[in-house]
């Protein structure tokens, strides 16, 4: 999962370009990147690292202009070469850069087209540059020396007939103004807000609501499947459905774990739902363990604190918070290796062991993937003196690929995997485990807000892939390339490609 931004202001958007990439970073901790548009030309800083490591003062002084797009990037496709950070660059029509959160489901093929019958040339392994390049591609056909909304939307539109996946996209062209579209099904979140000034209004484009609230700009609305928006540099705003068939079918982990709880996507307020999962959660535990032994609920921090909360006060028993969290440790499931995530969950979280010993704990985490967490997690517990260990997944068992945005390529790493509750209770080491049934989980994201989301994107949970053109041979592909064993290998490759007008570091 990748966070994305575009501003057009008034004044020079760096400052604040980089704010709302610190209050995204949760969603990629990979790399990040700026690109602003400043008398036709274009300004870019993009590294690998955080955001307050990649952007230093020396950067920022020469990120000038008043609109910019920015990203921070969790990879699902090519590596993790710096060459492969967004967003990407490409000189014709215009000067275009674009930066995406998602993941094309026909990239390789759509490469295979933009070589042979586009003539571009594609760079990187990022499916990205290929989305950059269909849509470049697109917009050239038009043959015009000055863009206009009209040229760009009809752009889109060739795009969503020829891409295939989840994308949210922002994207500049040169002197022009800033472009942002949603794929036909709403898979990856996009909003947008103004913000206005004594010269007029400004536009913001972000993945979440979150980065809007922290800059100040008026939530106006999530941008909806299929739609693109265009705001010219000079702050007219242009909106326009570019997709035959669009429908609204948002991916439900964006609920479960990606996004912050205190945004709103798809007008489905996330820290709402996460209490509702809660309370969700209990009802199944109150119906199968009616007379359940539970002395104290702790919460896996951060993702998972909402739901055990509410899911402490719907059982009755004490909610404490057992765990402590290091503040300047990340995310440990979008940590690019398995080695990796392993180490950093002891890193990142301590037990306290008053609030374990002799006592029956139940640990609600929000989700369980590869099991990397709650195996640490629960011999914790028990080294800090708990009695019994039991285990609640705020979301049902995860057992399918994600290929949307989310990394999570082969069945095979999942702890669910082949595996029934009672198994994965055993291979984690608990006590007793409990899962969120699906149907609960979609009511307790929709239930009670005004969203129009009827269906979610649930395929990691169920296996159905709303694109329609998933099979086993593209599992097998994905498997391939991107599990830990070959991520590892095709590392030492990572910087062999071109980084192309990136702003250096002296
Ligand atoms: O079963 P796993 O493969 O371990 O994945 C699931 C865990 O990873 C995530 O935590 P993470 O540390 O990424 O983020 P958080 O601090 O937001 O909870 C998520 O919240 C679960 O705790
Ligand atoms: N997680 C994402 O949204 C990733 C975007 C893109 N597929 C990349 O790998 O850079
Ligand atoms: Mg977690």
């Amino acid at each position: 999962m990748c966070g994305i931004v575009g501003i057009v202001g008034k004044s020079h958007v760096n400052q604040a370009i980089y704010d709302a990439l610190t209050v995204l970073q949760h969603r990629g901790q990979d790399a990040a990147g700026i690109v602003t548009s400043y008398q036709n030309k274009f300004c870019l800083r993009k590294d690998n690292g955080l955001v307050s490591d990649v952007f230093r003062t020396r950067h920022m002084q020469r990120l000038i202009g008043n609109m910019g797009i920015g990203h921070v990037r969790y990879p699902t496709a090519g590596s993790s070469s710096s060459a492969e950070a967004q967003p990407f660059y490409v000189n014709s029509p215009y000067g275009i850069v674009l930066a995406h959160n998602g993941n094309l489901t026909n990239a390789e093929e759509l490469a295979g087209d933009i070589y042979r019958e586009d003539l571009r040339h594609i760079n990187t392994t990022s499916d990205s540059e290929v989305l950059l390049n269909i849509f470049a591609h697109e917009l050239a056909e038009q043959k015009q020396l000055q863009p206009t909304p009209e040229m760009i939307f009809n752009a889109v539109a060739e795009v969503h007939k020829r891409v295939r996946g989840g994308y949210a996209v922002v994207a500049m062209i040169s002197g022009y103004g800033m472009i942002a579209f949603r794929d036909p099904n709403g898979i990856r979140p996009a909003v947008f807000g103004r913000r206005d000034t004594a010269k007029g209004p400004e536009y913001m484009v972000a993945s979440e609501s979150v980065a809007l609230d922290a800059l100040g700009f008026k939530r106006e609305r999530d941008i909806a499947p299929g739609e693109a928006i265009v705001v010219t540099e000079n702050g007219e705003l242009f909106t326009q459905q570019c997709a035959e068939n669009s429908q609204l079918v948002p991916c439900i982990f964006e609920h479960v774990y990606f996004a912050r709880a205190d945004s709103i996507i798809d007008s489905i307020a996330v820290y709402k739902a996460r209490l509702r999962m809660g309370e969700k959660l209990a009802e199944k535990i109150l119906r199968e363990r009616p007379n359940h032994d539970i002395d104290v609920v702790i919460p896996i921090p951060d993702t998972s604190r909402s739901s055990a909360l509410e899911l402490a006060n719907r059982l009755g028993v004490k909610y404490r918070e057992g765990f402590m969290k290091n503040r300047y440790i990340g995310r440990t499931f979008i940590m690019p290796g398995q080695q990796q995530r392993k180490k950093s969950v002891k890193q990142k979280l301590n037990a306290l062991d008053l609030e374990f010993r002799g006592k029956n704990v139940l640990l609600v985490d929000d989700s369980i993937v590869r099991g990397t967490t709650c195996e640490q997690i629960i011999e914790m517990a028990r080294e800090a003196g708990a009695n019994k260990v039991y285990f609640a997944s705020a979301a049902p068992a995860v057992r399918y690929p994600n290929v949307y945005g989310i990394d999570m390529p082969a069945k095979e790493e999942f702890i669910a995997h082949n595996r029934t509750t009672e198994e994965v209770a055993e291979a984690i080491g608990a006590d007793w485990l409990v899962y969120q049934d699906l149907e609960d989980l979609k009511a307790a994201c929709i239930e009670g807000s005004k969203s129009k989301v009827r269906e979610f994107d649930c395929s990691v949970f169920d296996g159905k892939y709303v694109t329609g053109d998933i099979d086993d041979a593209y599992f097998d592909r994905l498997r391939e390339l991107r599990n830990d064993a070959s991520k590892g290998q095709r590392a030492a490759m990572d910087n062999v490609a071109i980084d192309l007008h990136n702003e250096t570091e002296s």
